[in-house]
């Protein structure tokens, strides 16, 4: 049975030690510059994606030399003529995804994925996000069950307020920080129904419980204690695990 750890509040932690690359995704609202600060000081290899771009443009236009992608992904259809012309001229690599049966950002996994299989990158964390159109929301959580056709590495969602993953089947130990997430959490079977799920450390536990839209799925549910900096999930299918943070 596979094992995975994920440690999801060390991917915006100066200190610790895991590597990571970043993809920025477009969004309807402003990047926020702190959080996307510590993600960016972190990442070793940085992905910008079409209208994300302006995002990143804007956010960082008092030094925008600091904060250089290493390439800009996309059918290009929502980058500012301005901003394609500015990193231009800086010698950002351009990689045009132009396939209309993907989205930017499961392409832009696949040019990640191509790039950074020999850097002994622990995660990808994607910033863009879970807000605005529904069929951008929906596109994002197909492309975490699409990326392990690009990647081996984990793929972590970000956005301001919330963190997302999927949990293939097997066992699983997420790493947590009650005063960073203590909030919400939820599990959710959106690939389809999960028959056999286990978990420790939430509030609502389930022993070998069923999980699937119609009946039950975890919503609202909340880490055991103050205490609590693990929870286990074990799952015999895919399952999506969200979980509001407050940096
Ligand atoms: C069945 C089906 N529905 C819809 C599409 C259209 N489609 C899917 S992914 C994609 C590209 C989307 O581009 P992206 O930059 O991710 O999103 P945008 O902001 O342009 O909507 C398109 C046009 C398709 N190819 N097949
Ligand atoms: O409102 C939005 C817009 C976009 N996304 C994500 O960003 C990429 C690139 O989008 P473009 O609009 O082509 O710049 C897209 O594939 C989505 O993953 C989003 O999440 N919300």
């Amino acid at each position: 049975m596979s094992s995975t750890v994920w440690r999801p509040l060390e991917c915006f932690q100066e200190k610790s030690g895991m590597k990571t690359a970043l993809v920025l995704l477009n969004q309807p609202n402003p990047y926020n510059k702190p959080f996307l600060t510590s993600l960016w000081k972190k990442a070793l290899f940085r992905t910008s994606v079409d209208g994300g771009t302006n995002h990143l443009y804007d956010v960082f236009k008092d030094d925008l030399d600091a904060f250089l992608p290493d390439i800009i992904t996309g059918d290009f259809d929502s980058i500012q003529d301005t901003v394609k012309k500015f990193y231009q001229d800086k010698g950002v690599e351009f990689v045009p995804t132009p396939d209309q049966d993907y989205t930017d950002f499961t392409k832009a996994i696949k040019e990640v994925g191509k790039r950074i299989h020999d850097k002994q990158i622990d995660c990808i964390c994607v910033y863009g996000t879970f807000g605005g159109r529904l069929d951008h929301v929906f596109g994002n959580i197909n492309t975490l069950f699409e990326a392990d056709q690009f990647t081996s590495t984990n793929v972590l969602q970000f956005s301001d307020d919330t963190v997302a993953f999927l949990l293939q089947k097997g066992e699983h130990k997420i790493e947590v920080d009650p005063s960073v997430c203590g909030e919400w959490c939820g599990l959710i079977p959106v690939g389809g129904p999960c028959h056999c799920v286990t978990t420790q450390g939430l509030k609502w536990n389930l022993d070998k419980g069923a999980l699937r839209f119609g009946e039950l799925i975890s919503t609202s549910n909340t880490l055991e204690s103050k205490e609590t900096n693990t929870v286990t999930v074990e799952t015999d299918s895919p399952l999506l695990w969200i979980m509001g943070i407050s940096t």
